[in-house]
């Protein structure tokens, strides 16, 4: 069974269509990274999806229960943060987790999500003296109350340091571990390949692509990694053979294509520049939505 199903999502401003047809399932324990470029649509998905907007046509069910504008009890199993969370500047982050709880939230419960989320420092300080940072693991703390089974965040890493962020990242797999979906945006596109096992890849309020992170990753393209004794000779030496290579950290990096790694065996070999190592590998996330997001927009103006 899926946790979250969306059919058919359609959402207008005004006369203007925001989402066209958006149809997408995820199951349990799935992180699925829902990515694409500024205003394509991410929020007002999630917003859809959280209620926080009134969806104009389709299907949204969270773990069976249809979420219509009046029956909104799937949202029981939803913890959500969307854009910067909003507080009660005078109250401390313990208040705001008792204020938010419900009567099935055990004391224990909240230690352990502030034990979890690493916010013992300052969770019985004013939310008002928070810095951004702080605000977004409170914000995160916040949406583990009530035992949610999808979590829903728009770009959770931002503001956090480089140690949070890996911290929130070990969390977020935790929990999938336990069977809890995500449904995560990000614009740190290395973060979500670390974490996500499905990618949904939106552009102008359209899904351009869904698939499991491997196949995503592998239908992009995948390069050839060539490491020689004189690297600089030999990617010189290719370029002269019309072979584009370039240099990515010390290797050289060709798209694989036809027989393009025998055509550059014979030429190095030819030109006695010894060949140390060969490897293959994927193009990594951010390349690999930048390619799609650019081949479908040429296929569209041709
Ligand atoms: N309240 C609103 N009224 C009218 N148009 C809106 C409203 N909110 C968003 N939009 C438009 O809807 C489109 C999708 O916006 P959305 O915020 O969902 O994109 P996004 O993918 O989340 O972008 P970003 O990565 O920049 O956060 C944009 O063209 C935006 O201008």
């Amino acid at each position: 069974m899926n946790i979250l199903e969306i059919k058919n999502l359609n959402q207008y401003y005004g006369r203007k269509q925001i989402l066209h047809n958006i149809s997408f399932n995820i199951k349990p324990g799935s992180i699925v990274g829902l990515i694409g470029p500024n205003g394509a649509g991410k929020s007002t998905i999630m917003k859809s999806i959280v209620g926080l907007i009134n969806y104009s046509s389709g299907l949204i069910k969270i773990n069976d229960y249809q979420l219509t504008n009046h029956h909104r009890d799937g949202l029981k199993d939803v913890g959500s943060m969307i854009e910067t969370p909003a507080f009660y500047p005078n109250l401390t982050g313990r208040q705001h987790l008792q204020l938010f709880k419900d009567s099935k939230t055990s004391k224990r419960t909240i230690h352990e999500i502030i034990h979890d989320t690493q916010i013992e420092n300052f969770v019985d300080q004013k939310v008002k003296k928070y810095s951004l940072g702080m605000k977004q693991r409170m914000g995160i703390a916040l949406t583990l109350l009530n035992h949610p089974k999808l979590l829903i965040l728009d770009e959770p890493m931002n503001g956090l340091d480089p140690e949070a962020t890996r911290d929130l990242r070990q969390l977020l797999l935790n929990f999938a571990k336990r069977g809890i979906s995500i449904l995560i945006s990000s614009h740190l596109l290395d973060e979500l390949e670390r974490i996500a096992d499905y990618y949904v890849v939106i552009n102008h309020g359209q899904i351009e692509e869904q698939a499991s992170a491997h196949n995503f990753l592998s239908s992009q393209g995948t390069f050839i990694n060539v490491k020689t004794e004189n690297n600089l000779m030999a990617i010189h030496t290719l370029q002269k053979n019309d072979i584009q290579a370039k240099m990515e950290d010390k290797t050289i990096q060709i798209k694989d294509h036809d027989d393009i790694l025998n055509q550059i065996m014979t030429i190095l070999v030819k030109n006695k520049i010894k060949i140390l190592s060969v490897q293959e590998s994927h193009a990594n996330l951010e390349e690999s939505l930048l390619n799609l997001i650019t081949k479908n927009s040429n296929q569209k103006e041709q």
